[in-house]
């Protein structure tokens, strides 16, 4: 079924490349005429064909099908010991905060409309809007600070409850990471929650499309911890890419209630791809009904704040990406221009050596690069890559 609707949008639009169109439909959830509205504004002159009988949408908008492949359907993940070891890079931990502080940061948090913006972003080169608001609060306001390519030079300080939460958060994370194995990139400092994105979900229909956090500012191998708030509402995740033994990966669904820290620790971000789906059905709070907050506390590295390469074509900043498309070259971390982003065309790029205190370089030999001990197709090639040299 999957296959028939991928089909129907490699003709209507083939200009988009096979990737994007998979991805645009999975964060539709499945659904053909959803994902062709929002193509029909990055590409106005396609072709409007009909939609044939087989990928016909049910009224819904969720296909009818006998689909075996997983690719709309969620598999519901609901207890620590689940969750820790299907994906092998995170922690959760339920009723994080003593109650009474949960709940004055969720009312402090819903009281604080001022500041909360749309994200922006580009989608084959169109800009669009998120549905949902944003806002940036950080411990200390003095520098000037990056956010998605966006300069933010004065943002909120934390209030008493998210300066408490922020250092309860930090306690917690420095804890697991004196336990965990390190990853090759990951910074030996510790962690800090010096600045939080706090995301705002008004109602059901906002919300968060598929992505993987930047690690520009907070460097390969970063721990992100994701604290949530007020309605419960499910986070997303699949896998960056294909696992060959199943045509579309699995893709997982964990309900996050009030007062949950979900830990996304080193390799997640490289690993996986989260979202909030926009959702039917949903648990309301009881402070905050139908809202749902979330606030990401992340540690920005000043080896990374400050050398970070600009585009040596445009004067852009460069972002810093890790490539998994092809298992051969999966694992190398690049530099990108974000001119991209800004609906400017420019293909500045660099492989990324975080060796070098200019933390790039143009020999692929010298390029930074992780392959994931469960990513056996990639170790396979990378091996078959050294019998041959
Ligand atoms: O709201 C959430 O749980 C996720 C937020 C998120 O992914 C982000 O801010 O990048
Ligand atoms: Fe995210």
């Amino acid at each position: 079924m999957t296959d028939a609707k991928l089909s129907h949008l490699k003709l209507s639009f083939p200009e988009a490349d096979e990737s994007s169109l998979l991805e645009l439909l999975i964060s539709c959830d499945g659904s053909l005429p959803t994902a062709e509205s929002i193509l029909f504004e990055s590409f106005p002159n396609a072709k409007r064909r009909k939609i044939n009988n087989h990928s016909k949408q049910s009224n819904s908008g969720v296909a009818k099908s006998s689909n075996t492949t997983n690719v709309n359907k969620p598999v519901y993940l609901y207890s620590k010991e689940d969750i820790e070891t299907t994906v092998p890079y995170s922690t959760i931990h339920y009723d994080f905060l003593p109650k009474e502080l949960a709940d004055s940061l969720l009312e402090t948090l819903i009281k604080d409309k001022k500041g909360f913006q749309p994200q922006e972003f580009y989608l084959f080169g169109n800009k669009c809007v998120s549905n949902h608001m944003s806002k940036v609060y950080g411990s200390s306001t003095s520098d000037e600070l990056y956010y998605n390519g966006k300069k933010y030079k004065s943002r909120d300080r934390y209030s008493d409850s998210m300066k408490m939460t922020q250092l309860l958060i930090e306690d917690q994370v420095n804890k697991e990471l004196k336990e965990r194995p390190s990853l090759p990139f990951q910074s030996d400092i510790p962690w800090r929650g010096d600045l939080a994105v706090s995301n705002r979900f008004n109602s059901k229909s906002n919300n968060l499309d598929w992505h993987s956090d930047r690690m520009t500012y907070i460097g390969p191998h970063c721990v992100i911890a994701s604290f949530t708030i007020g309605a419960t509402r499910d986070f997303r995740i699949r896998k960056q890419y294909n696992d060959p033994n199943s045509k579309f990966n699995t893709m997982y669904a964990i309900p996050l209630p009030h007062n949950t820290l979900f830990i996304m620790h080193a390799g997640f971000q490289e690993e996986y791809k989260h979202c909030i789906p926009a959702t039917t059905e949903f648990t309301p709070h009881e402070i905050s009904g139908t809202i749902r907050m979330n606030l990401t506390y992340r540690h920005y590295l000043p080896k990374f704040q400050e050398n970070l390469p600009m585009c040596s074509r445009c004067g852009n900043q460069m972002d810093l990406r890790r490539s998994f498309k092809d298992p051969k070259t999966r694992g190398r971390y690049i530099w990108v221009c974000t001119g991209g982003y800004l609906g400017k065309e420019c293909n500045g790029f660099h492989y990324a050596d975080f060796t070098k205190k200019c933390l790039y370089t143009d020999d692929v030999e010298e390029c930074s690069r992780w392959i994931s001990r469960e990513d056996k197709e990639a170790l396979q090639c990378f091996r078959e890559s050294l019998m041959n040299k």
